[in-house]
């Protein structure tokens, strides 16, 4: 700050902190806050549609509360009472229902859980300042539960004020409000902060509902993922993304997100295909169901609406090909290099016999012109997309709350890669004339996703961006050299390698910790210290794959969650926590339901790795909130000297 304007700023923070007692107490205040220890940061990823392992995952918050009841009841408790512990506080309404049938809940388990709950409740809150506590009280209890929280049970006299206070709650009846409201607050206090680090949704069945789930959350950030890219770009209007997010829902057979949870009508699509496709070939265009069953008449229309939405989609990423030869992506004009009589695709001198070749829409001398149908129909997608209240709703939060990577806590957050050439040093992007390649490609392509939304001339443009980073060469968020969907449908050859979608050459070179520093250093990020953490390619463990790259600089948090990809990583997703003690990778058992969840007796994860364990507890001074305050208190200082030197006059008059 130069001198004047920090004189200004010092006249406007007295305005705020009027004499020496004011300012004195903030300085005290901000000084102790420094000194508590750093909250837990929990890092989610690929969340893909799958609300149910998510909030449980949340409300579990990864294991983290297991281990405080490890920890607060060591050798008080046996492992299944531990167990027992954790899913009241998980399912506290669930949990004390299922006891209520089986033969009701006597006064005696009432006190000792709400005894057992408060000891964690007043462990996980201790690290937080009383305000902060105060503000995330259930208003109706706050008093009751503040007082809980604070006392001292090693003084004989408060020990026998808390039983009075245990006793009374559950002779006037609100026992279990109490523990309800406990549970809530032991599970908003084991986190602080949320990550996401990309990818809600696709492929699972309910991306709507995790959408909900994070616009009530207290402290969240969102790492854009090409899947949540894709979803945006569609709600935009984009109409390529629109078919692709359409194709992908009926290629899993989640229909009921669309259309129950958004309202978006599918019945133009729908009788489309009825009329255009009344037989489709059922391997290649039946959903894949993983574990829902749907009846055969269902099977089949979803089969007819994936072609005809297939097709759409094709034809759309032809068109905005031709009119971007910028993207580079013309290998993936297929319709060309069909020869629609005999059903044969030519590609790089060998002919493949096409999977189906029934295309009643094609106009062969135009095979990306839609047919006067499917420009109603997808014009009408489009219209119900733009025009939905819902999906805009959550599509604002994902801009608003996302980005394409943060910097956080001396991390750096990011879902895909940063682009690399074949030498191995950050790839070169020229875009309109102007050369990108690293960071200022990332801060590019983070620019053109918010001016996507924003309503100016070239907004259709930067709509078609969005289109390049789901499925681009060069996109951060997609890192592979193509996307090879077309082949998969329409091919079918034992060579797999035609189906192959190379990956970038980060995903090499990301083994190498010089790599990682390089990168922390480029983002201005301390290269001994700090994490780059990635999802988006699966961790495929049970092929003896790392999560852990670089010597331990790189995390890929990405184990599984998708249903549709726990085959490949042997595992149910990983996730990452980040306290003052530790770095803990857990990695997730499947989450089945939550009856299994409510009734097993065994713990949740199956292993948890300290990547790292800090010689002494991080403080918050150690966060980048804790450097901004520590900067408060330079100003608070400086004011403070101020009105003892005179130079500025305190007021007693407020
Ligand atoms: O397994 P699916 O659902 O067919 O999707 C495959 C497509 O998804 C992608 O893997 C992109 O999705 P991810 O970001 O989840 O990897 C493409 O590379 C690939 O073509
Ligand atoms: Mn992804």
């Amino acid at each position: 700050m130069t001198e004047m304007s920090e004189e200004k700023y010092l006249q406007l923070l007295a305005e705020q902190f009027p004499n020496i007692p004011a300012v004195s107490t903030e300085i005290i205040n901000l000084k102790a806050i420094l000194n508590l220890p750093k909250s837990t940061e929990h890092f989610l990823t690929d969340l893909h549609g799958e609300a149910e392992a998510f909030k449980y995952m949340l409300k579990t918050a990864s294991g983290v509360i297991e281990y405080k009841i490890d920890q607060i009841f060591e050798e008080k408790l046996k492992d299944k009472e531990k167990r027992e512990l954790a899913t009241l506080i998980f399912y506290p309404e669930e949990k004390m229902k299922t006891l209520q049938k089986r033969g009701g809940i006597p006064p005696e388990w009432y006190k000792e859980a709400l005894d057992y709950i408060v000891k964690i409740s007043r462990e996980v809150s201790a690290i937080y300042t009383r305000s902060k506590v105060r503000k995330a009280l259930p208003h109706k209890f706050s008093y009751i539960i503040e007082e809980l929280l604070h006392l001292n049970e090693n003084e004989l006299s408060k020990k026998d004020y808390k039983d009075q206070i245990l006793t009374t709650i559950i002779e006037v009846g609100q026992a279990e409000n109490f523990i309800i409201a406990l549970s809530n607050l032991i599970q908003r206090f084991a986190v602080d902060k949320l990550h996401i680090i990309g990818d809600i949704f696709d492929r699972g069945p309910a991306p709507e509902k995790i959408m909900s789930f994070l616009k009530n959350h207290h402290n969240v950030d969102i790492q854009w993922g090409n899947h949540d890219i894709l979803w945006m770009g569609a709600a935009r209007g984009q109409r390529a993304l629109i078919a692709t997010a359409l194709r992908i829902a009926l290629r899993y057979g989640n229909l009921e997100f669309i259309e129950e949870g958004y309202g978006i009508n599918l019945r133009p699509l729908a009788r489309f295909a009825l009329k255009i496709y009344p037989e489709v070939n059922q391997t290649v265009f039946a959903p894949r169901l993983l574990d829902k069953e749907l009846a055969q008449p269902e099977i089949s229309l979803i089969s007819q609406m994936h072609k005809a939405i297939t097709i759409i989609q094709f034809k759309l990423e032809g068109q905005l090909l031709k009119q971007h030869p910028e993207f580079r992506l013309s290998e993936a004009l297929y319709f060309e290099k069909i020869d629609f009589e005999q059903g044969i695709l030519n590609l790089d001198g060998k002919k493949y016999k096409l999977t189906d070749s029934d295309f009643p829409t094609i106009n062969t001398d135009h095979p990306y012109q839609l047919s006067s149908e499917e420009e109603e129909v997808i014009e009408h997608l489009r219209y119900s997309f733009r025009n939905n209240d819902r999906l805009q709703e959550d599509i604002r939060f994902l801009f608003n709350h996302g980005s394409l990577y943060k910097k956080y806590n001396g991390n750096l957050l990011f879902h895909g890669c940063i682009p690399l050439n074949k030498a191995g040093n950050y790839a070169e992007v020229k875009i309109a004339g102007q050369n990108y390649a690293g960071r200022s490609l990332l801060d590019f392509f983070d620019d053109v996703v918010r001016q996507s939304y924003s309503l100016n001339k070239q907004e259709e443009t930067y709509r078609d961006w969005l289109w390049y980073l789901w499925r681009g060469k060069m996109s951060p968020l997609f890192g592979k050299e193509k996307m090879t969907t077309f082949l998969r449908y329409f091919t079918t050859v034992e060579d797999k390698a035609l189906y192959l979608e190379k990956k970038n050459p980060y995903y090499k070179k990301r083994e190498n910790a010089d790599l990682c520093k390089q990168i922390l250093a480029d983002f201005e990020l301390d290269p001994e210290t700090g994490h780059i953490i990635n999802g988006h390619t699966p961790v495929a463990e049970k092929r003896g794959e790392s999560p852990i790259k670089g010597e331990g600089r790189l995390l890929v948090i990405d184990g599984g969650i998708s249903a549709a990809y726990r085959t490949k990583t042997g595992i149910a997703g990983y996730t990452l926590t980040y306290s003052s003690k530790n770095l803990r990778l857990i990695s997730h058992d499947p989450f089945l339901s939550r009856e299994n969840a409510l009734n097993k007796d065994s713990r949740d994860t199956i292993s948890a790795t300290e990547v790292v364990k800090f010689k002494q507890p991080l403080k918050i001074s150690a966060t980048d909130i804790g450097k901004k305050l520590a900067d408060d208190i330079n100003y608070l200082l400086k004011l403070h000297e101020a009105y003892q030197n005179g130079s500025l006059k305190e007021n007693y008059s407020t």
